[in-house]
């Protein structure tokens, strides 16, 4: 299995810049997702990383080996897309064969190598099936048993469920993480999907408009965004811009509307953020972390909406100049009604500081 590294890549299409400054190195073996929002470059990275672009500025490297301008049949990648790419007419035993076809293989290798994908991807007995009597999910199954079965260095996967329907999404999605398990291959994946990215991933590059926002661990972007676009983009959040009133050796003060004024840990910040009396930044706080009642950073507010989801309740509470959102764990007691006014509270460790987007 190869590593993927990228040193400063850059694609331009004439004046419209693709990409921008990608300096990534994937690990060997390493399950990495590309995850943005439409439009930020994702297809562009994974299509350079495939031969079939040519970066304008920049390197890549599988392991030690520059591919930079090497063509994309020469580099030995598997690559599975939203639309399947299959072959109709032809029946699943021949579409997984076909680059064996092409690398004129044996007849007889051929046939071993297809039977051993059709299992890994449970199509045992599906061989001489057209694949236009498949359903969906069998359907990129068969994508990745053809992507699969060339032995690949490394496995590029495109949106791979986009097209399925939720049930068959999950479980394409289980089974794809099974097999990157169970061959250890090395595992690029683009998905808009932060669902997705957060429970398949070793690690994820987090992207808009071209730019590198974070590469981390699912925990890590999750509970350590980098900067605003990160945090507003995981999952939910509450992000609200605050002015610092006071910057303690542990503790920052800010304040976030009239009369309301917060304290959390320093530590809690994104990397980059500096703080200084007077500064306009941004904070992130979690639906879930914020509690029902007094406590410290405590704060009135009313009811605007309520939802049982039966693990929790979640809430829409109104202060002056914001609409929080407030996830409770469900343990049986009353739920506020709308227009109730409720008491909250944020433990300070529930206060996480970060700086503009890039
Ligand atoms: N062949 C091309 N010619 C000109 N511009 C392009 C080309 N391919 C991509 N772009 C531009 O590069 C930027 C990144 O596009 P890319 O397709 O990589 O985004 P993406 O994150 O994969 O989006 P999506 O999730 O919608 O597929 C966009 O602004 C896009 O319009």
């Amino acid at each position: 299995m190869k590593s993927v590294r990228l040193e400063h890549v850059t694609k331009a299409f004439g004046e419209v810049t693709g990409v921008e400054d990608i300096d990534i190195h994937i690990r060997s073996g390493e399950f990495f997702t590309f995850l943005g929002p439409s439009g930020c470059g994702k297809t562009t990275t994974l299509r350079m990383i495939a031969g079939f672009y040519f970066p304008t500025k920049g390197k890549i490297y599988f392991d030690d080996r520059d591919v930079t301008h090497v063509k994309a049949n020469k580099r030995n990648i598997g690559m599975v897309f939203q639309n399947y790419a299959l072959f109709p007419h032809m029946t699943v035993f021949e579409n997984i064969a076909f680059g064996l076809e092409v690398r004129k293989l044996p007849k007889k290798t051929i046939k071993e190598k297809v039977e051993r994908a059709q299992k890994l991807v449970h199509l045992e007995g599906y061989g001489s099936r057209k694949i236009t009597e498949l359903s969906g999910g069998q359907q990129q199954r068969v994508a990745l048993a053809r992507a699969l079965v060339i032995e690949p260095d490394i496995l590029l996967l495109d949106e791979p469920l986009s097209n399925l329907d939720a049930k068959l999404r999950e479980e394409t999605r289980v089974e794809i993480k099974r097999l990157q398990v169970e061959l250890g291959i090395t595992t690029i994946y683009v998905t808009h999907d932060q669902h997705e990215a957060m429970s398949l991933s070793d690690r994820i590059m987090v992207m808009n408009k071209g730019k590198i926002q974070q590469v981390g661990t699912p925990q890590e972007i999750y509970n350590r965004p980098a900067n605003r676009f990160v945090a507003s983009f995981i999952g939910e959040s509450n992000i609200m811009e605050a002015t610092v009133l006071e910057v303690g050796d542990d503790r920052v003060t800010v304040e976030v509307e009239d009369g309301l004024i917060l304290q959390g840990w320093r530590k809690n910040a994104s990397p980059n953020l500096t703080f200084s009396k007077g500064k306009k930044i941004f904070l992130s706080i979690r639906p879930e972390v914020i509690e029902p009642g007094e406590g410290p950073n405590s704060f009135q507010g009313t009811v605007q909406f309520t939802e049982f989801s039966g693990v929790s309740i979640n809430y829409l509470v109104k202060t002056a100049k914001h609409e929080w959102k407030v996830m409770v764990i469900n343990t049986g007691s009353a739920i506020p009604s709308i227009g109730d006014r409720i008491t909250l509270h944020i433990p300070e460790n529930g206060i996480y500081f970060v700086e503009d987007e890039r």
